[in-house]
C-alpha cells in the first residue's frame, strides 16, 4: 500500500507548523521521519492519520483520499501508534488490544474466535500476554507502548504510522519492536529520534526542519556531519560501526569540538 502526501500544510493557532510537505512511502518500505524537537513531525503524522486537518494539500493511501474518507475506512487500512497513550477510562490490556478489531466489525458484532486469536497473537508478539488481565492504566510507559503496538497489530493494518514507537522502551524492546515492524513487510512511516536506529532500520529518511523537508534519501546520504550540524546544531563524526557494519554517529560535545578545533589550529600554525 503506497502513501502519498502531497503539499500538505498545517496551521495551528495561526502558526504555520507544516509547510507544503510532500513525501512518498512505497509499499513495503520503512520510511523514517527525523528532525529536532518541535520541527513538526507529530503534526505531520497527525494530519496523515486524520487527527489534525491540513489547511492545504492531500493524503492518498492506496488510491483512497484519506482526508475525505471516513475514519473507519482509513482504520481498516492504517494502524497508528501515537506518541501519548493516556486514557481517561481504564481497560484491561486484552480489552485495549481487542479495540484494534473494531474497524473490521459492524455495529454490535460480537467478538469472534478469530478476533480473540489475533489479540492473543499480538500480545504474544510484544511480550505482553502474561499481563493480558492487567489494568492498562497500571502499566509502565514501556508496557503501555507495547500494548498500543499490539492493538495496531491486531488491526491487521496494511500501512503503519508510528510516532516515536521506541519512546519509553528499553533497548531490548527498541530493537525487538523495530525488527518486528520491519518484518511485517508493509509500508511504514515512523518518526524516530535515535538517528543510528533510524539508519539501521529505515530504507529512506525524510529530515524535517522548521516544518519543511530539509533533506531526503537513503540514510547515508541524509545523515552526514554537515546536515546533522545544520539541523540539530550538534557536531559529530560519522563512522562505520566495526561490529555491525552500520552507520555510527559519535556526537561531540561543544567543549570538545572547540578544544579539537583549537588543537587543529595550533597544529596548522
Ligand atoms: N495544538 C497546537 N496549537 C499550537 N501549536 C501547536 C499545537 N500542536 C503543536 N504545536 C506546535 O507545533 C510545533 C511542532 O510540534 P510537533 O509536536 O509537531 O513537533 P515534533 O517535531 O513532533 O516534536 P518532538 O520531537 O518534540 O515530538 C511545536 O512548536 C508545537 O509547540
Amino acid at each position: 500500500m503506497r502513501l502519498d502526501v502531497n503539499d500538505v500544510s498545517v496551521t495551528l493557532a495561526r502558526a504555520d507548523i507544516v509547510k507544503s510537505v510532500s513525501l512518498r512511502v512505497e509499499d513495503g518500505r520503512f520510511v523514517g521521519l527525523i528532525g529536532p524537537n518541535g520541527c513538526g513531525k507529530s503534526t505531520l503524522l497527525k494530519s496523515i492519520y486524520k487527527v489534525v486537518r491540513p489547511s492545504a494539500g492531500g493524503v492518498i493511501l492506496d488510491g483512497t483520499d484519506v482526508l475525505r474518507a471516513s475514519p473507519k475506512t482509513v482504520a481498516r487500512m492504517m494502524g497508528v501508534v501515537g506518541q501519548f497513550n493516556e486514557l481517561s477510562f481504564d481497560f484491561t490490556v486484552r480489552e485495549m488490544v481487542l479495540m484494534g478489531r473494531t474497524p473490521h466489525k459492524k455495529l454490535l458484532d460480537a467478538d469472534s474466535a478469530e478476533d480473540e486469536r489475533l489479540v492473543e497473537e499480538a500480545l504474544l508478539t510484544v511480550g505482553m500476554l502474561p499481563m493480558a488481565g492487567r489494568s492498562f492504566l497500571s502499566l509502565s510507559g514501556g508496557e503501555k507502548q507495547r500494548v498500543v503496538l499490539a492493538r495496531a497489530l491486531a488491526q491487521q493494518p496494511r500501512f503503519l504510522v508510528l510516532d516515536e514507537p521506541t519512546n519509553h522502551l528499553d533497548i531490548k524492546y527498541q530493537l525487538q519492536i523495530l525488527s518486528l515492524v520491519k518484518s511485517l513487510g508493509i509500508g511504514v512511516l515512523a518518526a524516530l529520534h535515535d538517528l543510528e536506529l533510524a539508519a539501521a532500520y529505515c530504507d529512506h529518511l525524510y529530515l524535517v526542519k522548521q516544518g519543511r523537508i530539509y533533506a531526503e534519501g537513503p540514510p547515508r546520504s541524509v545523515l552526514t556531519r554537515e546536515i546533522i550540524s545544520e539541523v540539530f546544531e550538534v557536531d559529530c563524526q560519522i563512522y562505520e560501526n566495526p561490529v555491525t557494519g552500520g552507520l555510527g554517529i559519535a556526537y561531540l560535545e561543544s567543549g570538545r569540538v572547540a578544544a579539537s578545533e583549537a588543537a587543529a589550529a595550533r597544529t596548522r600554525s
